[in-house]
């Protein structure tokens, strides 16, 4: 078993290190660990945020764990040598369309939840996100225009992508609460009035699933209102990048909420993903260990689970992070003082005693 470790820039690197010792306590059988660069580190030292032999890492590897890029010494470089291009283009050169972000709430730690309580309570969905197509790859560039220069991004999607990201989303609504809602803004987009219309039509073929559409901004406020009422929601590149950052704060923080990167490449003991927690490099709080590693940690029993056909270990980790989170080793984004460190060795310390 390959595994490709990615740490990246900022916070990426300590919260890498708590999963990769969730990892190692796990012993598993003939393990094979690369680490490579990505994003504003790699720029500095290859000259671009992801060599090729990084890249190449990840096709030799049955699956990547990712931890975060983004770099404010970066932002004014050209758009190709800017950091998030490194996970952008893993995404795309690697084929990896579907990605899930599942947000659910902990039993005790509703309190921490930007919402009333009761209202988080019930919080137990799966963002199920389009990832290689969308404004995201669409062409863009810059023109001059009359009223200065312009900005430009061309959003689009084809049935084939919609197709098979909206099996993806039915398939998942199948193994869970059978209901599907797709975002989308049909009411003023072409792109998503061909969402739309293909999601229709894909879902003949799960006459098991409800099915419900909601414009992206009613979506953007039933989720603060009764996030309780969605199961999967299936959506676009952009729309899903929003809407899981804010079931983030619904469950509690950015910090919890792991993610898996698949596509259609199947390895020796599963697919083929890359795994990472939904934020970012967070430069506001890097160096100074307050970065809570559970969704590094969750991204990890992400892989096992989905790459590694190692689901009772992933199980294992979910329960054991479970109780951390529902105990009082809380880091900084929950309201207490735990460090990084320290909220890794309450997952490891839990690890041992969950079967
Ligand atoms: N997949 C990725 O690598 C990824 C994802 C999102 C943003 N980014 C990049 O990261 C950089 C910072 O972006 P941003 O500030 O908009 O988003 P961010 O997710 O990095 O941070 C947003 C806020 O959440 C906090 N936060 C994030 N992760 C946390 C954690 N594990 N524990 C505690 N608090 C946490 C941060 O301190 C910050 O206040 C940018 O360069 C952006 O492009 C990268
Ligand atoms: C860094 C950025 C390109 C990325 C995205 O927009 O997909 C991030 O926000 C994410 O959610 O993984
Ligand atoms: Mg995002």
């Amino acid at each position: 078993m390959k595994i490709a470790i990615f740490p990246g820039d900022g916070i990426g690197p300590e919260v890498i290190a708590e999963a990769k010792r969730v990892l190692e306590a796990l012993s598993l059988p003939q393990l094979s660990l690369f680490e490579g660069d990505v994003g504003g580190i790699a720029y500095r030292r290859h000259g671009m945020p992801l060599p090729q032999e990084t890249l190449e890492m990840a096709r030799a590897a049955d699956a990547a764990l990712f931890g975060a890029v983004g770099d404010p010494a970066c932002d004014e470089l050209p758009r190709e040598h800017r950091p998030e291009q490194a996970i952008l283009s893993l995404r795309s050169e690697l084929g990896l369309f579907a990605n899930l972000r599942p947000a659910a709430g902990y039993p005790g730690l509703e309190d921490m939840s930007s919402l009333k309580p009761e209202v988080a309570r019930g919080i137990d969905l799966l963002v199920v996100r389009e990832l290689n197509g969308d404004v995201y790859f669409g062409e863009k560039g810059e023109r001059a225009g009359e009223g200065g220069r312009e900005g430009w991004d061309a959003m689009s999607y084809n049935e084939t992508e919609v197709r098979r990201i909206a099996h993806i989303g039915f398939q998942a609504a199948q193994k869970r609460r059978k209901r599907l809602t797709s975002v989308d803004k049909a009411n003023v987009l072409e792109t998503s009035r061909i969402w739309r219309e293909t999601v229709i039509e894909v879902a003949r073929e799960y006459p098991d699933v409800q099915l419900d559409h909601m414009y992206v901004d009613n979506a953007a406020m039933q989720m603060v209102r009764s996030p309780g009422q969605f199961d999967v929601i299936l959506t676009g590149n952009l729309f899903g990048d929003i809407l899981s950052d804010q079931a983030s704060a619904c469950v509690g923080s950015i910090g919890l909420l792991a993610s898996a990167s698949l596509g259609e490449r199947r390895t020796e003991f599963g697919t083929f993903g890359l795994y990472e927690p939904i934020h970012g490099s967070a430069p506001d709080i890097a160096g100074e260990g307050k970065a809570n590693p559970v969704a590094a940690i969750l991204s990890l029993a992400m892989l096992l689970r989905h790459s590694l056909g190692r689901e009772s270990d992933a199980g294992r980790i979910e329960r054991a992070v479970a109780q951390v989170v529902a105990s009082d080793v809380r880091g900084a984004d929950l309201g207490g003082t735990a460090s990084t460190g320290e909220i890794g060795d309450a997952v490891l310390g839990a690890l041992a005693a969950v079967s």
